[in-house]
């Protein structure tokens, strides 16, 4: 027969073992329920939409789709999303459930024929069609690119277009905010630039004069622009048009590049040589912020004959030869002794940075001169006090 103590001894294992079961029962029921809980809402989170798709200008529908990440490629992602081809999404994808992982958004032909008061807004007429000036009822305005029915690589084009800018972000790129594809019509809708083309300001004469402070600070943006899409993007992009057609100036004069329709990320082999013809585009960011007819072979020091003559007496000649010579070393025909779009960005900042601080010591000798004026003055009203 078991001893009294020996059975308070039983009871109290018995009892403890019981409790240890019972806890971890209870834990491991609590870790399944979490577990079951965060897998149902990672499955929900994959088929539910990243963005919303506008309708009408106004609100948002419930329709969305993340099937375009699978073939955007967002700076800092895997590679391997580069081997999503472009043409796959539009091919395999629903128009109506096509919407962007980067925060485009999708509008109606009704929206864009009404906030275009039926088409009647030119902007201008490219090779990939009109482009139409928008105010949707928020007030928002915005430039919508109509791709003709007849343009040849208008759909390829169309595809390039959304995949490229969707993911690329960058206040000296002109940013495609939405597109329609809808009763037949295949739209781009791009922020609005307000002052219109480079180009138009350079070579027509009814458009303001464009300092050389200005012009400085837009081949610093374009440059700005350019070393984004070479070194920022993933993978890097070669515009391959680039031309003042296709700077876009905002309200405050600074500068965008636009038109990626002849972006081709093909260019960018990782396998060989890294980007090939990687500084044809380096060629015209800055030619075109002073001289129009600046010539590959031509000496920095012909720039006077070659210099914007609205900017004769109007520009630091010492500022202006240091460009020349940034462009200058931009057109050599080997590539190997071109310098790179950063290294351009940064000559470009330091003239900029003499610029400012000429400007700084102008204004404080105009302050000094002005103090110096007041102490005449003072001195002369003393001297009259003195003398009553
Ligand atoms: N986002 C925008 N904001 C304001 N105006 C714009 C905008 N995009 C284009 N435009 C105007 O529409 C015109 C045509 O633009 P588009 O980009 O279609 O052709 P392009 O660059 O002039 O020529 P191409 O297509 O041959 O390169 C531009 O010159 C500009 O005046």
């Amino acid at each position: 027969m078991a001893h009294k103590g020996d059975l308070v001894v039983i009871g109290i294992s018995v009892g403890l073992a019981l409790g240890i079961l019972i806890a971890s029962l209870i834990f491991f029921g609590i870790w399944w329920y979490k577990k079951r809980s965060n897998l149902q809402q990672c499955s929900n989170e994959s088929t539910l939409p990243t963005v919303p798709i506008r309708m009408n200008g106004l609100g948002t529908s419930n329709d969305f789709s993340a099937s375009l990440a699978s073939s955007v490629t967002i700076r800092g992602s895997e590679h391997s999303q580069k081997s999503s081809p472009v043409s796959s999404w539009w091919n395999h994808h629903s128009k109506d459930q096509f919407a962007s992982a980067s925060g485009i958004l999708r509008y109606s032909y009704k929206d864009i024929q009404k906030a275009t008061q039926k088409f009647t807004t030119v902007l201008g007429q490219g090779s990939f069609g009109p482009v139409y000036k928008a105010v949707m009822p928020t007030g928002e305005v915005l430039a919508v690119k109509v791709l003709a029915s007849n343009s040849k690589q208008g759909g390829k084009e169309f595809q390039t277009e959304i995949s490229l800018l969707g993911r690329l972000h960058h206040r000296n790129l002109v940013n495609l905010l939405g597109y329609c594809v809808d009763k037949g019509s295949h739209m781009l809708i791009y922020q609005f630039m307000s002052n219109g083309s480079l180009a138009n300001h350079l070579y027509n004469d009814e458009e303001r004069f464009l300092s050389w402070e200005e012009r400085l600070q837009i081949a610093l943006d374009i440059s700005h622009g350019i070393e984004y899409l070479h070194e920022g993007a993933v993978p890097p992009v070669i515009h391959r048009d680039l031309k003042s057609a296709n700077i876009l100036l905002d309200q405050s004069m600074r500068a965008k590049v636009a038109d990626f329709g002849l972006s081709n990320e093909e260019v960018f082999d990782e396998h060989t040589s890294g980007l090939k013809d990687r500084l044809n585009p380096k060629c015209s960011t800055l030619v075109v912020s002073f001289a129009p007819s600046f010539k590959a072979g031509m000496s920095p020091d012909g720039v006077d004959e070659i210099l914007d003559k609205k900017l004769v007496g109007e520009c630091n000649i010492e500022e202006v030869r240091d460009l020349a010579a940034i462009a200058h070393k931009c057109l050599q025909k080997f590539q190997r002794k071109r310098p790179s779009i950063g290294e351009v960005s940064q000559a470009i900042l330091k003239i900029k940075q003499r610029l400012l601080d000429r400007e700084m010591s102008r204004e404080f000798s105009r302050v000094l001169s002005r103090i110096e004026d007041q102490q005449v003055e003072l001195s002369r009203m003393a001297s009259r006090k003195d003398g009553d």
